[in-house]
């Protein structure tokens, strides 16, 4: 598997985060932590923000990035050692923030679909012993910041950032683009619907209504649970929420010869392909399908509106040559197709190292397709390596108006390239941000 967290995500990445300024008063800086506890990673985000003068908004002036393998969920029954595998990254926050600053930066944990899919207890014990860990650290914990996300904010989120970074949110002729988000447990579709009749059709539980910047938007959001490319995996294999280690799970997507063991989940399940005959894209698509036929909703106007994909839709596009890492590019549906039908058909000759790549093309191919309804000639912009790094701060009311913050509402990094943005909302504004927001009051949410 290729690493998407190294090395060009390695910390203080000075290119991609020019540092500003050097002449400032110190109490102009401040800071914040973010964790994002996905289900293949946790990863930490450290914040510096810059405020020039009393009369600006406050700056993104820089962010260091880490992460570590596997994610929380994967110690589903060590929740002492899955803390320990953030107190490694905290560890980080501590070299990098100085230490009058400890007490006034704030630290948040948001856990997605790895910790969604545990029973609630052992997920709970987890949220804990993070808990327990922040609180003993130097740093500022508010309330409720240490918790699992939920799939509609998720989506929520990442529309925002991918909307904020392609410069739609704040365009006059606003025409926002839809967001794919392909994670390891979980999967996710949002987009502003412009028919009425989408409204009309969907079930209100996957339309949200909110207001930002001034404007009401209602977006069309669905988050599917165990419809992430990992837990596919175990689904295709007839093996998701099976608990025996000892029986071997077969699909036609593998290698016939295969035969290996993988632990997701904090499970250990053997797999393995099948006999030749049956081994190649038509079966393996005959097997993707039953994972997926009629589980999926499928909203007409999708059809003709512009999506950007990324994740491991961008990860796979990328490790099959598809695409260039660094630029992205436009893909179209039947591509992910052509290329699945490709390494599938060659499985039995070749051994690519990686014995998943057929399954895993072949699953997006069919949630692109028969999943989500596209056409075979739809594009995707699968632009970003993911976006890593892409942040949607939503501050409530911990930097508070009345000290030095004026109420912009708004702070896109001018002049930068970064793809961070500060959105902050003090009191008394009446739509701060995104409104109902968990209560957690310095909310900062990755939304990678
Ligand atoms: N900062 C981040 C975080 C995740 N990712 C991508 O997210 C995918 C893994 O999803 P995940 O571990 O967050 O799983 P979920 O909990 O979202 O289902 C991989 O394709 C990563 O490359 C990223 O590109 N940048
Ligand atoms: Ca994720």
């Amino acid at each position: 598997e290729v690493d998407v967290f190294s090395p060009q995500y390695g910390i203080g990445n000075e290119e991609l985060l020019p540092s500003r300024s050097t002449s400032l008063n110190i109490s102009n800086i401040f800071y914040g932590i973010m964790f994002d506890a996905g289900s293949t990673g946790t990863r930490i985000h450290i914040y510096t923000f810059m405020q020039k003068s009393s009369a600006e908004p406050p700056h993104l002036d820089n962010e260091i990035f880490e992460s570590v393998k596997p994610g929380l969920s994967a110690y589903v029954d060590q929740p002492e050692q899955g803390a320990e595998t953030v107190r490694g990254l905290l560890d980080m926050a501590k070299q990098t923030i100085p230490s009058t600053h400890w007490s006034s930066t704030p630290v948040v944990l948001k856990a997605t679909a790895g910790l969604r899919l545990l029973p609630e207890q052992k997920a709970q014990a987890l949220l804990s012993e993070v808990q327990e860990l922040f609180e003993e650290s130097p740093f500022l914990v508010p309330d409720e910041c240490v918790s699992i996300m939920n799939g509609t904010y998720e989506g929520i989120l990442a529309w925002v950032t991918i909307n904020f970074l392609t410069g739609q949110l704040y365009d006059q002729n606003q025409r926002t683009v839809g967001i794919l988000d392909l994670g390891g447990a979980s999967t996710q579709i949002t987009f502003l619907p412009q028919a009425e009749s989408t409204l009309k059709a969907a079930s209100e539980k996957y339309i949200s209504p909110f207001e930002m910047f001034n404007r009401s938007y209602k977006l069309y959001t669905h988050s599917y649970l165990g419809f992430g490319l990992k837990a596919a995996r175990l689904a295709i294999l007839g093996a998701l929420g099976g608990k025996d280690e000892s029986r071997m799970y077969r699909s036609s997507c593998l290698p016939p010869s295969l035969k290996a063991e993988w632990k997701f989940g904090g499970i250990n399940y053997k797999y393995g392909g099948m006999a030749e005959e049956v081994t190649g894209f038509q079966s393996c698509y005959a097997e993707v399908l039953k994972v997926i036929r009629e589980k999926l909703d499928q909203p007409a106007e999708i059809r003709s509106r512009t999506f950007y994909a990324f994740s491991y839709y961008y990860d796979r596009a990328v490790d099959t040559g598809m695409i260039d890492g660094d630029q992205g590019g436009i893909i179209l549906v039947k591509d992910f197709e052509m290329k699945a039908n490709k390494v599938c058909e060659a499985l039995t000759e070749t051994n690519t190292g990686s014995p998943f790549l057929c399954m895993d093309l072949t699953y997006i191919t069919a949630l692109l397709k028969e999943g989500f309804g596209f056409y075979d000639h739809t594009e995707l912009q699968v632009r970003w390596r993911a976006y890593s790094g892409t942040t949607v701060w939503l501050f409530r009311s911990h930097y508070k108006t009345g000290e030095g913050i004026p109420p912009t509402p708004f702070s896109p990094l001018a002049g930068s390239t970064h793809k961070s943005v500060l959105v902050r909302g003090g009191p008394h504004q009446g739509a701060e941000g995104i409104r109902e927001l968990p209560r957690c009051q310095a909310t900062l949410l990755s939304v990678g």
